[in-house]
């Protein structure tokens, strides 16, 4: 892209989310879409989380994908703060398997949207893909490099569609 400001905000609540929130940078920077990967805690840092959220907009940020596990409250914490969209991504928890961070996450107030996502890896990746299909309403260049990545994965699986 020729843009260089940051457009997608990567946060998570915890070190630990980042093997989950990995993807869903690997993904941006594929697409070559600047982005940035923070620990925000809605429970552990809430003024830095407060900060984050009211200043993304005024910053440049387009959208935010915020991973949490657990009671996952930093996606909902985060978009009641800002008018970006906030795509939620539930990380698979040590206790519930992911069961609670996508309840917490899904289960939000009307008026108050969050995108949410699957459970870990697929929900990080997708959460990106998600992310790059806005900035590509109004990005022609994005949208070419969707339809060349749809096209890729497609052949991919027919390459490998005979199995005996
Ligand atoms: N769900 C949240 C929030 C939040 O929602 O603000 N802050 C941390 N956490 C989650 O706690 C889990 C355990 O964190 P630790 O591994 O640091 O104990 C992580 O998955 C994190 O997202």
């Amino acid at each position: 892209m020729s843009e260089e400001k940051v457009l997608v905000g990567i946060i998570m609540g915890s070190t630990s989310d980042w093997e989950t929130m990995k993807p869903a940078s690997e993904i941006l920077t594929q697409f070559d879409v600047p982005h940035e990967c923070r620990v925000v805690s809605a429970h552990r840092t809430p003024d830095l989380m407060n900060e984050y959220a009211k200043t993304a907009e005024s910053r440049g940020l387009e959208v935010v994908i915020a991973g949490a596990g657990g009671a996952a409250h930093l996606p909902g914490m985060v978009a009641s703060q800002t008018v970006l969209p906030v795509l939620g991504v539930p990380v698979k928890s040590r206790a519930l398997n992911g069961l609670d961070s996508l309840l917490s996450i899904v289960q939000m107030p009307g008026g108050v949207p969050v995108g949410t996502l699957a459970i870990g890896d697929a929900g990080s990746k997708n959460a990106a893909l998600l992310a790059i299909r806005i900035l590509a309403t109004t990005r022609p260049e994005l949208r070419e490099k969707l339809h060349a990545f749809q096209t890729e994965q497609t052949q991919k699986v027919l390459e490998n569609s005979e199995l005996c």
